[in-house]
């Protein structure tokens, strides 16, 4: 027996996953403005870890600097490793990042038409990236492939999807083509840049119920940045915080938004519609929590929202919620609920 499966006996616990990513000492400058500082923390095969911080705060450019997409005249430095990839992704040049790319890392925006080939038909857009990672090494098995995985990100006829050009699609199934291209070589890790933002409210849940899903089908690890706090709490293990460019508080989702350290972070989870029951549990309900984040002894709305209630229409991406001590959800409460 391992020493790590020895001590998963010894303690009941699941042996913890090796380190996937990890970020040390990371700059990112532009001429004489530091714009991120000295940013570390690692990711763990299969976690999904939380990028949360004001606007500004140097998250997508932490988030760029992983996959080598800064924009013109913005340099890092320090060190980004990937388990997999024999150098630093930090300073790597663009051929050695489009190998990384893709295959072992891959990213997901807020506005999927900078991602995609306006004048490609969609499917071979996803055959290709197959392609060129040698994950299907025959264009008609790609072609294939690429199908199924339409259809496995709930595009509709994607048969015909995959004939069609980005433009023909809305905004929720375009960001589920890029989710496409994303998963196409089953990357190690998954990191999405406020992919929902741009998406009508009612959309946003369906496909963030996608892009989990199709995380944990591949065992993938993610990061995901969002300003949205109980998506993190929905789906998150971890979360770090930004502030000012620089991580300013870290830990697990419950830990942290039960118990901020940082002024900083207290401020944000006393402006969200994020509540802590008695037990320390996560509740949210939008729309119908007071101002101040706060529900009154005896609220009957505490804990019981559409989707605890049973009644929620969506795919519950939450079933499996990381922290096990409770749930988030940001579906409107059932009509039996209700605050008094
Ligand atoms: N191309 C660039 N050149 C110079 N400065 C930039 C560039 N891109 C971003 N910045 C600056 O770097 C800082 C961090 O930007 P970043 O986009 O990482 O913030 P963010 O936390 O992702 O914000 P948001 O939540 O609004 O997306 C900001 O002050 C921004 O103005």
């Amino acid at each position: 027996m391992s020493t790590s499966a020895q001590t998963a006996a010894a303690t009941g616990r699941a042996p913890a996953q090796p380190d996937l990513l990890t970020v040390r000492g990371l700059d990112v400058v532009s001429g004489d403005r530091t714009l991120v500082a000295d940013v570390g923390f690692t990711i763990r095969a299969g976690e999904r870890v939380g990028l949360i911080g004001e606007s500004g705060s140097g998250k997508s450019l932490t988030a760029l600097s992983i996959v080598g997409l800064l924009p013109e005249g913005v340099r890092a430095s320090g060190s980004v490793r990937l388990a997999g990839v024999d150098h630093d992704l930090v300073g790597a040049g663009e051929a050695a990042m489009s190998r990384v790319r893709g295959k072992h890392v891959a990213m997901v925006f807020q506005e999927p038409m900078t991602a995609l080939n306006p004048t490609m038909r969609v499917g071979r857009q996803v055959a290709e990236a197959m392609l060129v990672h040698r994950t299907q090494r025959d264009r008609r098995a790609a072609a294939t492939a690429a199908v199924e995985l339409l259809d496995r990100v709930g595009l509709p006829d994607p048969q015909a999807a995959a004939r069609a050009y980005p433009h023909q699609f809305s905004g929720g199934q375009r960001q589920r083509i890029m989710l496409a291209l994303a998963l196409a070589n089953d990357p190690a890790l998954l990191v999405c840049d406020e992919p929902t933002t741009a998406l009508d409210v009612t959309v946003q849940a369906r496909v963030l119920d996608v892009i989990v899903r199709g995380v944990q089908e591949r065992d993938a690890a993610m990061l995901f940045i969002t300003h949205d706090l109980a998506v993190v709490a929905t789906v998150c293990e971890r979360v770090l915080v930004m502030y000012g460019g620089r991580i300013v508080e870290a830990g697990p989702v419950r830990e942290v938004f039960t118990r901020p350290r940082h002024r900083y972070t207290q401020g944000l989870i006393e402006a969200s519609n994020l509540d802590v029951d008695d037990r320390g549990r996560l509740a949210t309900i939008p729309g119908s929590v007071p101002a101040a984040g706060r529900f009154p002894a005896g609220c009957v709305f505490r804990n019981r929202c559409a989707h605890a209630t049973g009644a929620c229409a969506e795919r519950p991406p939450w079933t499996d919620m990381a922290t096990g001590t409770g749930y988030a959800c940001f579906h409107p409460p059932t009509s039996e609920a209700r605050h008094d």
